[in-house]
């Protein structure tokens, strides 16, 4: 997507030909920084600081970890440390092991001398794949948006709620929830998007409304509790929100508080869509809520805020008292039960074992 009329992806190669370019999201919205990745272990702090985030983009930056990792040591040993390393850095998001086992599987077979070059060859293709799927879901759920378009007044904007950052700084390119949202503003359909601010780290209220900024997306960043408010006024027409790791059986894990909103949207009639590349369903789980890992993370995030003060400084402020405990769990599973409809790059499913598998047949080949 562009910024400022420049083309970027969230992770490139560098013109160097083995260095890893990355946004660093960490200094978004008020800095845009292009950061330079050139091992494994700053791949590794990358994915753990959340310079890099969001589940697609987690994989690719993994993938190309290994790459980094292998050009310095391509034994065996070496593999198994990297993978390890970067399997380490966060929990919850399952395309890191996809990504990572994809690249393992490709280059494991391979002389030593020859695994880093396969290994950043198959990171590419990651990047691409996830570029193109993530488009693919743009087309699949803008005809959802153009649907409630239909069902409105001419001219009247469809309202979107949505949550987190599942835009195209969460993928490769284009985005999982926000895709859609893209491709529907591409076509003309007129619409608003509320941004749910998501505390603690404000991935809504920073990114997301920096990307709808940068693409000219009418919204609004609302608090995150007045999501319900807003459903029981008729203001929300529909939610899309992504997800870290699906289950088997469409169950949905994202960003802490997308719970409360598929709660809310039930009780409000509003459609709640899910939208993810096939590389975020873990197809050997079926409970979300027992089997999914919560990530934990540091209480300062819950505790502090960092923003711009007005004279251009970035500073961070505690906003609880000295001595109150924290605790910081960054996702929440939202049961199949609460997603109106998931959207894949292959199309549009049932949140449920019959709706997955009806679009992703080979996996009842090999049982799930
Ligand atoms: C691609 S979007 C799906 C999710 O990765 C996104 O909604 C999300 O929860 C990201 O969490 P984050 O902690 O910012 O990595």
């Amino acid at each position: 997507m562009k910024v400022d009329g420049i083309a970027y992806r969230t992770i490139w190669l560098d013109e160097d030909g083995w260095s890893v370019r990355i946004i660093d999201q960490t200094k978004l919205p008020h800095r845009f920084v292009v950061t330079r990745l050139t091992s494994l272990a700053e791949a590794a702090h990358a994915i753990r600081a959340m310079l890099v985030r969001g589940a697609p983009l987690i994989g690719a930056t993994a993938a190309y970890g290994l790459a980094l990792a292998l050009r310095a040591d391509p034994s065996d040993a070496g593999l198994e440390t990297a993978a390890a390393t970067l399997m380490a850095t966060r929990p919850t998001a399952v395309n890191l092991r996809w990504g990572i086992e994809r690249v393992r599987a490709r280059v494991q077979p391979l002389a030593p001398a020859e695994r880093a070059a396969a290994a950043y060859d198959e990171a590419a293709v990651i990047a691409d794949e996830d570029a193109a799927i993530c488009r693919s879901i743009g087309e699949h759920g803008a005809a959802l948006i153009r649907a409630a378009a239909e069902r409105k007044g001419p001219g009247e904007p469809v309202n979107i709620l949505t949550h987190c950052n599942a835009g195209w700084l969460a993928t490769v390119d284009w985005g999982t929830a926000l895709a859609p949202v893209f491709v529907a503003f591409e076509q003309g359909i007129p619409l608003h998007v509320w941004v749910d601010e998501t505390r603690p780290r404000n991935q809504g209220a920073s990114l997301t409304a920096w990307e709808l900024v940068k693409h000219g997306v009418p919204h609004t960043v609302i608090a995150d509790n007045a999501g319900g408010h807003l459903m029981q006024h008729g203001r929300v027409d529909l939610c899309i929100v992504g997800t870290d790791r699906t289950t088997a059986d469409g169950d949905v894990c994202n960003k802490i508080g997308t719970y409360l909103k598929a709660l809310a949207a039930h009780d409000n009639g509003v459609p709640f869509y899910v939208a993810l590349p096939s590389p975020t369903i873990d197809w050997r789980i079926h409970d979300g809520v027992r089997e999914i890992p919560i990530e934990e993370r540091d209480g300062r995030e819950v505790s502090e805020l960092t923003g711009l003060t007005g004279d251009g400084r970035i500073e961070t402020i505690r906003v609880t008292p000295d001595g109150s405990p924290v605790a910081n769990p960054a996702f929440d599973v939202t049961p199949a039960r609460y997603v109106t409809a998931l959207i894949t790059e292959r199309g549009v499913c049932a949140a449920s074992p019959g709706g997955l598998l009806a679009l992703f047949p080979e996996r009842a080949a090999v049982g799930v």
